[in-house]
């Protein structure tokens, strides 16, 4: 059994990032950049008014109160370019060319206008007063977004606004699911006969499955839709048989259930039979200790405990982290927190403690109902308290690390 931090230090060491495609910018949000974007024209690219006002030459403004006659306009998209004599004044909008020979733009708020005449009230007026100079921005062959850039909805803005419709930029995974579990049924799938009342639709023995909902969700937030899911009984054939397609068919493969040392367990004797290479199997942590990483050619696999609340932490903890590292992201895991704990918890064994939590930016409560099989306090939860088995009690006020879940917001 290895450590919390050995596992993670080892996906970091194993995962590689995928081979880069050409997207279109409008689709490439939450991917990262694979080559640099280098600027093909000056932004600003002629000199902008950014006030509604007079442009003019600051020098003709010798005191406050003087008069200068109103010449033209310029508007927001006048592609006529204009000059302006010394001692004229041009009305201007915001974001529209300033004329050559003015210097400055006074808002129109300064200005008192009459007819054709424009008493400016303000004095002086500075060179370069509200005007956006060419290139002001960025200027044309600069370095717009660096090589391993994270898109933001405010890099596809930046890049758009200089015409660039395509970037380079890493490939998300596609990922493969297997449910395995004789017990589980299909939400929606209840058969004729099972839906007596009382029973929610199920027989005696079994259980919804919930866990593929559960990570097809996590994986959508993460903007990974290629996700292919298959159910198999508790049955090794069926087991080697759907995992080796995954696994042929995808960049990461998933599994859920039948990791730990039952003897209806076959992911583990499935894993061996289509060769996948073992790097860790058990973590020294409460929930999701049976966790096995592996890969196999150019495919990682996870294979997850099957209870759902185990599912879901090694989720965030272990793939969430490769899944950002196969797409180019070196911050990949969840952002850490130091936060006061707000109630008392305490725990015994030797294994590192993960606490389905609510947390704010000054401090972390755990939840009510810290169980595996449960996931009613995953469905509220914003973060994970990480306490290592050697801060097994806690008081409130003191201070303890939590990881903040994609939705903390
Ligand atoms: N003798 C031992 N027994 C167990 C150990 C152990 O060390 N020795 N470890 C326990 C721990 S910790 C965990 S976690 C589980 C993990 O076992 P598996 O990965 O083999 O999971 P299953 O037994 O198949 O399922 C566990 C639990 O979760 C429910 N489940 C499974 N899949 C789903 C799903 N897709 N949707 C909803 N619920 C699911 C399943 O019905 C079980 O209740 O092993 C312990 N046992
Ligand atoms: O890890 Mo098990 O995940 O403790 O229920």
């Amino acid at each position: 059994m290895i450590s919390v931090q050995e596992a993670q230090s080892l996906i970091k060491s194993t995962v590689r990032v995928l081979y880069p495609e050409q997207k279109n910018l409008s689709e490439a949000v939450g991917q990262v950049l694979s080559e640099d974007v280098v600027s093909p024209l000056a932004l600003p690219p002629f000199r902008q008014s950014s006030m509604d006002g007079y442009a003019l030459h600051h020098a003709d403004v010798a005191q406050s109160g003087i008069t200068l006659p109103v010449v033209a306009e310029s508007r927001a998209g006048n592609d006529t370019p204009q000059v302006l004599e010394r001692g004229t004044a041009l009305h201007i909008l915001t974001g529209a060319p300033v004329p050559d020979g003015a210097t400055a733009v006074v808002m129109k708020e300064k200005v008192e206008r009459n007819d054709n005449e424009a008493a400016i009230q303000q004095f002086p007026v500075s060179e370069g007063q509200n005007v956006r100079s060419i290139g002001q921005q960025i200027r044309k062959g600069d370095l717009a977004m660096p090589k391993n850039t994270y898109l933001t909805p405010g890099s596809v803005g930046f890049l758009a606004g200089m015409n660039i419709q395509n970037v380079k930029v890493y490939r998300r995974p596609s990922v493969g699911i297997l449910v395995t579990g004789d017990e589980l049924v299909l939400p929606g799938n209840v058969l004729p006969g099972n839906d007596l009342p009382g029973n929610g639709g199920l027989r005696f023995g079994q259980i919804f499955e919930s866990s593929s909902s559960m990570l097809a969700a996590v994986l959508r937030a993460e903007g990974i839709l290629e996700v292919e899911i298959r159910y198999v009984p508790d049955d090794e054939a069926a087991t080697i048989a759907a995992l080796r397609d995954l696994t042929e068919n995808n960049d990461v493969v998933l599994s859920t259930g039948g990791v730990s040392v039952g003897d209806y367990d076959f992911v583990g004797t499935a894993l061996e039979e289509i060769g996948v290479e073992t790097v860790f199997y058990k973590v020294r942590q409460r929930p999701g200790k049976p966790l096995f990483f592996g890969r196999n050619d150019d495919t990682i696999i996870f294979a997850l405990p099957g209870n759902p609340a185990s599912t879901l932490v090694c989720y965030y903890e272990y793939v969430l982290p490769a899944l950002r590292l196969l797409s180019g992201r070196s911050d990949c895991f969840l952002p850490k927190l130091k936060l006061p704990i707000t109630h008392a918890f305490s725990f015994h064994g030797e294994r590192d403690e993960f606490l389905k939590a609510t947390a704010t930016t000054e401090a972390v409560t755990p939840l009510d109902g810290q169980e595996s099989f449960a996931l009613r306090s995953f469905a509220i939860a914003n973060a994970l308290i990480y306490l290592p088995a050697g801060q097994n009690t806690v008081q409130p006020g003191d201070l303890v690390e939590a990881h903040l879940l994609p939705f903390f917001c």
